[in-house]
């Protein structure tokens, strides 16, 4: 099984992701908190993501990464295999992603005098407490829903990006480098744009039992959301994930397409 792609996808990822945490923390109103531990876990899954979207292309079309230009996979070959990379992603993203948000959600302000301190001291505390209070199966809150927000959106990502390249680049030449920042930025851009309702409803249930109610399920969690709130709610941080995901994706592509054209 050639690994190449699955290093490429590391280092690419973690790449991207120091330039989106500001966005990403953003929203969130905690700044640049947790920045060390999603560096950790982008090595997993950014490599997860972009090992098994090319090894699964291989399965489909067997042509490696080096023939793909010459021969280009269809785009439901693309598609299905994006899909399989965003399907295993999520489960392996899902302990960190829980952690990132919980770390994240605690805004109140550092020692101030006699006031309590935050509920998770770091990353490990924050596994751990989770584990001890709910066993393995807690670590996996809001599993389900970033798999249904993760399994098209990531078709639809690599879809994107190689009909881009596609539509620039002459038949059977590698893209330019201004050709990938753009298509990896417009990649991101629909991906998010397309995942951001989940994102939403992601988020919630992995917060649930701590700030917010608890909902019986993923379709509770939506309709009482919308009910409350009306349908804008599924709309929230489009603004924030939209602008983070050009640059983010625009540099993972970029430094992904490097890595594997520079070790052949
Ligand atoms: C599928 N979804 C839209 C959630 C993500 C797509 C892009 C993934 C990238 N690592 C990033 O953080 O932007």
């Amino acid at each position: 099984m050639p690994v190449e792609e699955f290093v490429a996808g590391w280092i690419s990822g973690a790449l991207g992701l120091v330039l989106g945490h500001p966005f990403d923390t953003v929203k969130l109103l905690g700044f640049f908190k947790g920045m060390s531990f999603p560096i950790a876990s982008i090595a997993v899954v950014n490599s997860v993501l972009f090992g098994v979207y090319s090894n699964a292309l291989l399965a489909l079309t067997a042509t490696s990464h080096q023939e793909r230009r010459a021969q280009p996979p269809s785009y439901t070959h693309v598609f299905i295999a994006g899909c399989t990379g965003g399907f295993l992603q999520a489960y392996c993203l899902a302990p960190f992603d829980l952690i990132k948000v919980r770390l994240q959600n605690q805004t109140e302000p550092r020692a101030k005098l006699g006031s309590p301190p935050p509920r998770y001291r770091g990353p490990v505390h924050c596994a751990a407490s989770i584990f001890q209070a709910e066993g393995p199966r807690g670590l996996f809150r809001g599993a389900w829903a970033l798999t249904l927000r993760d399994t098209p959106t990531m078709g639809i990502y690599f879809v994107t990006y190689e009909w881009l390249c596609r539509q620039s680049t002459p038949d059977g030449q590698n893209p330019s480098s201004a050709t990938v920042l753009v298509a990896g930025g417009f990649a991101g851009l629909t991906s998010w744009v397309t995942a951001t309702p989940l994102d939403v409803i992601k988020s919630r249930m992995q917060m649930a039992g701590l700030k917010q109610r608890v909902y019986r399920g993923l379709l509770d969690c939506m309709v009482s959301s919308a009910r409350q709130e009306g349908l804008g709610v599924f709309f929230r941080g489009l603004t924030i994930n939209s602008a983070r995901a050009f640059p983010v994706n625009a540099v993972t592509f970029l430094s992904y397409e490097y890595l594997l054209h520079s070790w052949g």
